[in-house]
């Protein structure tokens, strides 16, 4: 098949029709893109192009003539609906070049009749640069980021510029080799661009590999530190940076690259990007990628919004609410001002319930200013975006005039005053000129409301008096030719004309009629006529039609601008009011789950008492289960140390570890997010590094198995943990022998003592660890509590200090419903086992050691008698049984088993 690659050759070009020969061009300066190229009311893909997205999306794939010989391939979607395409192409990992007619195909005509009607690509959509409202999550930002090294700078010289267009944020912040995937992780970008070279810089290459396929090479020029500073000040239209702050190198590359890469998709129109504002790199709390992804922060690890924290906590009743809670969930801070600034807020929200209630109340009717704003400004939007615009800056003003008499804290109070910077004369000017009713597409008209423009009003009457004179006109002839039924009709060929059956037609063909009426069309069962004051009155419709279109073009035009050129003030105001939207759905929250303020300090305390774990909580209160039971953790230093606590954490399989572990590390992020936490109380001293290393999965892509990806966490864990950080261990050692594993456990916690010397929570099922609590001084044992009755096990998902005597994990299988057979069996073994141990102390340190039953399975018990069932297995040869008579065989061991 003829592929898009091979149509640039001299052949291909040489035998390509005019047409043929446009696509060639454009397609070969937008190679890595699809090409959606404009016929009329579709968009249409050829060659591979074709193949490719009539595959993703499902669509039949045609042809349209030959090329060479060969029949091209074809595909199209509707103009009207290409949103939808064009999200599950973006979905699927394309980019797509967008090439619209740029030329009325009247006017190409003029040129003579074979001219093809110019085309140009106005831009291209990829991943990071969308801004339409289909194309989008509400309630998630859509960044685009860059990644720039700065050479010569070694280690340090990494930045990451990130922006999202269809809101305007733009920010800027350094970092380095060891946190690099922990930045861009927290910050969740859609698509990351860096240059060619350091695309294929092997030092980054398992960075890339776990971002998958959002990261694109982009040629090295648009990374040149060089050449930054001035496509920066190009692009805001200033002749220095001084007044943005001061930028290194490596950010000002990343930043100048993100600009570039957003004129090159988005050709001649400009997004309103705010000015790059720079974080100061390591100010959030460092959550290494294994962690943010266990911990299930904003999606499950399957990829599901629900069951993440971010789903348990967002009460927000704005997009720009939910997109910022998301923002602080994935960057919770260090700087306890901040933190307590933040918690003040919702204190206080908290305290004014009822103004906090009004609030969320006129938020609800808050539009996303920022997404219609972008899109006025990219000139995709239309006057709906306008009374977006519009109805949000009532609601901002009326959410402030809520405010008005109150004692607002510092967060809320500058909110409110980046509110009060609305510019009122923008709001009077759209609610005098914008009607009520508004159309999608400006080039409907109609969107101007009566009485603003004199000359509109003036078109508009002659529009639709003309109207109102046709039907006038149509009565005056239906009584001057006694034809009752003649109408005047009107459709796009003949424009106005008028109707008789032709059985009437007689009355306007005679002699005295032929001086009004002329003749213009003979239908099978009617003629038509027109007359001059009808051809007058047509033309003054059209015209008046005509006019009242341009006029309200140019006031379409005015007002865009306007509301553009306020665009600074604007996404200020919408960032505020995401903060009060913030601050009062979090007190809504903690209201409603009865959560507390935490206190959070600089020491290196870690006191909660009463915590819960947020999601789990409110899913046992969704499934009417019974409620979820606190429990109290206290890492903090003791007898006047100054280094946290490790508790060593045993119990019963299902008795409630992992959740109490991550609990503790999910009311810490709480906490430094800014928000109330689900305990009694809680004291945190600002954790700078959270490790975990829960869960076990395999990365069998990367050719890791699920003991190698549990090492290679638990040494970054132990190489990077310092004495501000919070570490979380579930079940180290568990994936191999079972000597290997303990000894494994045992030096990692000698040197989280030792070494790290920061607060830990360690879950095992090696009891023989507890042991060293007699050892280390900072080490406690803690266990979870169960009950046994009758054999079986309660668990009562109680903490409490000691050690567990063992696991229970036959009766957890016995839950699970493992045979009852196995079951048995795992009893005897397990008693053997315990036998064993007491008439052998070599045994000591393997007293719940599942891999050891190999070596029993070799050795049975000596009077097992095996049963019926075994029996009956033992004769029977699988390979020569039907379907039918395996399951009859089924049902007869069941039988005996039952007997
Ligand atoms: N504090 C609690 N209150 C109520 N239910 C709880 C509590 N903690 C845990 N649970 C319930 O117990 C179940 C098991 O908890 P979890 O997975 O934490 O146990 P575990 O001890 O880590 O088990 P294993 O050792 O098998 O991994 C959870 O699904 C949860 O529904």
């Amino acid at each position: 098949m003829l592929t898009t690659a091979t149509l640039a050759s001299p052949e291909s070009r040489a035998a390509a029709t005019p047409m043929m020969e446009q696509f060639i061009e454009i397609k070969a300066a937008n190679q890595d893109c699809l090409l959606f190229y404009r016929m009329g009311d579709f968009y249409e893909l050829f060659f591979d192009d074709a193949v490719q997205a009539a595959k993703t999306l499902g669509i039949t794939l045609t042809k349209r003539g030959q090329h060479l010989g060969k029949d091209i391939p074809m595909c199209g979607v509707p103009v009207h609906t290409a949103d939808d395409y064009l999200q599950k192409l973006i979905a699927h990992g394309h980019r797509v070049a967008v090439c619209e007619q740029t030329e009325d195909p009247a006017e190409a005509r003029k040129r003579g009749s074979k001219s093809v009607v110019r085309r140009d690509v106005v831009r291209l959509v990829t991943p990071g640069t969308l801004t339409e409202e289909k194309l989008l999550s509400p309630s998630e930002s859509n960044f685009l980021m860059a990644l720039a090294r700065v050479k010569g700078m070694g280690d340090e010289g990494y930045a990451l510029a990130w922006l999202d267009i269809s809101t305007g944020a733009f920010r800027l912040v350094e970092s380095a080799g060891g946190r690099l995937l922990a930045d861009i992780m927290r910050i969740d970008p859609k698509e990351i661009i860096v240059s060619d070279q350091l695309f294929h810089d092997d030092a980054l290459r398992p960075v890339f590999d776990t971002l998958g396929r959002i990261v694109t090479p982009q040629p090295a020029v648009l990374f040149d530190s060089g050449s930054a500073e001035g496509r920066i000040t190009r692009f805001y239209g200033v002749s220095t940076l001084d007044g943005f702050g001061a930028f290194s190198r490596a950010e000002l590359a990343a930043a100048a690259a993100a600009i570039a890469y957003i004129e090159k998709t988005q050709l001649s129109e400009r997004p309103p990007l705010a000015r790059p504002e720079r974080e100061t790199s390591g100010s959030t709390l460092f959550i290494d990628p294994a962690t943010r992804g266990n911990l299930e922060l904003l999606r499950t690890l399957s990829g599901q919004r629900d069951g993440s924290l971010l789903k348990a906590l967002d009460r927000t009743v704005t997009g720009g609410g939910s997109r910022l809670l998301a923002e602080r969930l994935m960057s919770p801070l260090l700087d306890t001002d901040a933190i307590n600034r933040r918690l003040e807020s919702v204190g206080w929200m908290l305290a004014e319930s009822d103004l906090s209630d009004g609030a969320r109340e006129a938020l609800k009717s808050l539009p996303d200013m920022p997404r219609a704003l972008s899109r006025l400004a990219l000139n995709r939007g239309g006057p709906r975006d306008m009374g977006s615009i519009r109805q949000a800056m009532e609601s901002a003003s009326m959410l402030r005039r809520l405010f008005s008499d109150s004692a607002a804290p510092e967060e809320i109070a500058e909110a409110l005053a980046a509110i009060g910077e609305l510019p009122p004369k923008l709001c009077a000017l759209l609610d005098a000129a914008l009607g009520d009713e508004l159309p999608l597409l400006r080039r409907d008209g109609g969107f101007v409301r009566a009485g603003y423009h004199e000359e509109l009003d003036e078109m508009r009457a002659l529009r639709d008096q003309s109207r109102k004179v046709i039907a006038g006109l149509q009565q005056k002839y239906a009584e001057d030719t006694s034809v009752k039924s003649l109408k005047i009709k009107h459709n796009n060929v003949l424009g106005y004309f008028i109707e008789v059956t032709a059985g009437n037609a007689g009355a306007l063909t005679d002699d005295a009629a032929k001086a009004t009426f002329i003749h213009r069309q003979t239908m099978a069962n009617a003629m038509r006529f027109t007359t001059t004051e009808l051809a007058d009155l047509e033309s003054r419709i059209a015209n008046a039609a005509d006019r009242a279109l341009t006029i309200e073009n140019e006031i379409y035009d005015r007002l865009s601008a306007a509301i553009v050129e306020a665009s600074d003030l604007i996404i200020a105001a919408a960032h505020a009011t995401s903060v009060i939207d913030v601050s009062a759905a979090l007190a809504a929250l903690a209201e409603e789950q009865g959560y507390c303020r935490p206190v959070v300090d600089d020491s290196v305390t870690f006191s909660i008492t009463a915590g819960r774990h947020p999601v789990v909580e409110q899913a046992l209160r969704r499934q009417a289960a019974d409620p979820f039971v606190a429990n109290d953790c206290d890492l903090s230093p003791s007898d006047g140390r100054d280094d946290g606590a490790i508790w060593l954490l045993t119990g019963p399989n299902m008795g409630g570890k992992s959740t109490f572990l991550r609990q503790n590390a999910l009311i810490a992020i709480m906490a430094q997010m800014g928000s109330f936490v689900p305990a009694g109380g809680a004291h945190i001293g600002v954790v700078d590094r959270l490790f975990s290393r829960v869960g076990a999965s395999d990365d069998l892509a990367r050719g890791r198995s699920t003991f190698m990806v549990e090492m290679v966490e638990t040494a970054a864990i132990l190489n990077q943990a310092g004495p501000r950080s919070l570490v979380i261990l579930d079940e180290i050692g568990r994936g191999t022998a079972t000597f290997d594993g303990l000894s494994i456990a045992w030096a990692a916690i000698e040197h989280l003592h030792e070494v790290n010397r920061c607060r830990s929570l360690f879950a095992t099922h090696f009891h023989e660890l507890t042991a060293l609590s007699e050892k280390l001084v900072r080490l406690f044992n803690a266990t979870m509590r169960v009950k046994e009755w009758e054999g079986d096990v309660i668990f009562l998902h109680e903490v409490g200090p000691g050690a567990a005597d063992r696991s229970y994990g036959i009766q957890v299988a016995r839950l699970a419903g493992l045979p009852a057979s196995v079951v048995e069996r795992a009893r005897q073994v397990l008693s053997q086992l315990e036998e064993g141990e007491r008439t052998n102390p070599a045994h000591k340190l393997i007293d719940d050691l599942p891999l050891f039953a190999a070596e029993i399975r070799q050795k049975p018990a000596q009077n097992a008698e095996p049963s019926a069932v075994e029996e009956a297995l033992a004769h029977v040869n699988p390979d020569n049984m039907t379907p039918r008579e395996a399951l009859e065989f089924i049902y007869a061991l069941r039988a005996k088993l039952e007997s």
